[in-house]
């Protein structure tokens, strides 16, 4: 393993280079001279490049043309100019997001790319969203682990070795069936059942070791399942809260592949991409963990669709239950203790049950009024 022999002749060079510190425990002596774990000496120069306080970070953003990327980069773009986000991906994107700023192909499976990107952009950020979430890591779990498990350690190298400041989301699918699920605090067994919780699981478990280890500043919020109306999900257990507008506006009818009182935590996606810049850009010393629940509201699908029904009396809604997602679903947490995040860094929701669905019914009302004028 590279890396591991490069670690072991870095910090015997340390070691005895420093007279009388032959009892330094490795870690420290590491530390202190700002080793990357895939450092390679032709780079070295690389490494220096520093940044003053006032600059803009420089993000790239990775699997940004999934649900929640181009939000965040229209959110992040916002406060720091148009040029200063990156969004990256393997697939195509639509002509309105390409035209919206900077965007570049990056498969996180290919290390050098990768760093080539990150040192051609002088990177300072990088938000990692690439993945395969529940319900397709489990109809695919050879390519979940490569992509969740295997590009986040492509991720976390070139992370370390540019001293970017790295926010890797987590998700309430770290928590398993052996896990407290009402409330599900911050720390407790973890033991997901799927690939994907057991990806994220290992993302948090490396992300704090290369923090405590390399001084790598990672930070990572466990996301419930996020609502928005102008992106789709991935393929994930909680979708159903999505799809459900989308077809109760088209059809006023919706079949719901949960049990009507599965109850799981939800959060509208300003509220999600607002606490992530938040996180992102709190002071360190504000920072107890670097791994954090947060929450905002937690429902059923029967509840959700009470809400709806006050607006839309005739919207229909039956269960035809799908076993795969209700195994997952029955495992997960059904509230998220987020004490610490409102304690530590300030987080706060603005989003509860009755403004998620008003604010909802409101953009497909819009949409619609201008369909209809178009
Ligand atoms: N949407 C949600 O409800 C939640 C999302 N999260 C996390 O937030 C992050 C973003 O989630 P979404 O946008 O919903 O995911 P998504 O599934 O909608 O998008 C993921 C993106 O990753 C890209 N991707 C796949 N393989 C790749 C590769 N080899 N290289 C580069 N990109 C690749 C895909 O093309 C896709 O655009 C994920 O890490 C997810 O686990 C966590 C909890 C809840
Ligand atoms: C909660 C998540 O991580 C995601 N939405 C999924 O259902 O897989």
């Amino acid at each position: 393993m590279p890396v591991f022999r490069t670690l072991s002749k870095v910090a015997k060079q340390a070691l005895l280079s420093t007279p009388g510190c032959s009892c330094q425990p490795l870690t420290v002596a590491v530390r202190n001279i700002s080793f990357s774990p895939r450092q390679v000496t032709s780079d070295a120069s690389f490494h220096s490049v520093s940044f003053s306080e006032t600059d803009h970070p420089k993000v790239l953003i990775t699997g940004g043309l999934g649900q929640l990327g181009v939000g965040l980069a229209k959110l992040l773009r916002k406060r720091f100019g148009k040029n200063n986000v990156i969004l990256s991906d393997i697939r195509k994107p639509p002509s309105n997001v390409f035209h919206s700023g900077p965007f570049i192909y990056s498969d996180i499976l290919d290390y050098k790319n990768l760093r080539e990107i990150v040192v051609n952009n002088r990177i300072t950020w990088l938000v990692h969203y690439s993945a395969l979430l529940s319900a397709v890591g489990e109809a695919n779990v050879a390519l979940a682990r490569s992509v969740n498990i295997n590009g986040l350690h492509n991720i976390l190298d070139i992370a370390a070795e540019h001293g970017l400041r790295l926010f890797v989301p987590s998700t309430i699918g770290a928590f398993g069936p052996t896990s407290p699920r009402n409330p599900t605090p911050d720390l407790c067994v973890q033991r997901p059942r799927t690939i994907y919780g057991v990806s994220k699981v290992h993302a948090e478990l490396m992300g704090e070791y290369y923090h405590h280890r390399y001084g790598l500043d990672f930070r990572c919020l466990r996301y419930p399942g996020i609502i928005s109306a102008d992106s789709m999900p991935g393929g994930g257990t909680t979708d159903y809260a999505v799809q459900i507008f989308h077809d109760a506006i088209k059809s006023g009818k919706f079949e719901c592949n949960l049990r009507p009182d599965t109850r799981l935590p939800m959060m509208y996606i300003d509220d999600c991409l607002r606490a992530t810049l938040e996180v992102m850009e709190a002071p360190v010393d504000t920072l107890s963990m670097r791994t954090y629940n947060i929450n905002a509201m937690s429902f059923t699908p029967e509840e959700l669709a009470q809400e709806l029904q006050k607006q839309m009396p005739e919207l229909d809604v039956t269960y035809d239950v799908d076993h795969v997602r209700q195994a997952i679903a029955d495992s997960w947490p059904m509230n998220f203790d987020d004490s610490n995040a409102r304690k530590d860094w300030g987080w706060k929701h603005d989003y509860d049950l009755p403004e998620l669905v008003q604010t909802m019914l409101n953009f497909f009302g819009a949409e619609t009024l201008m369909a209809r004028a178009n």
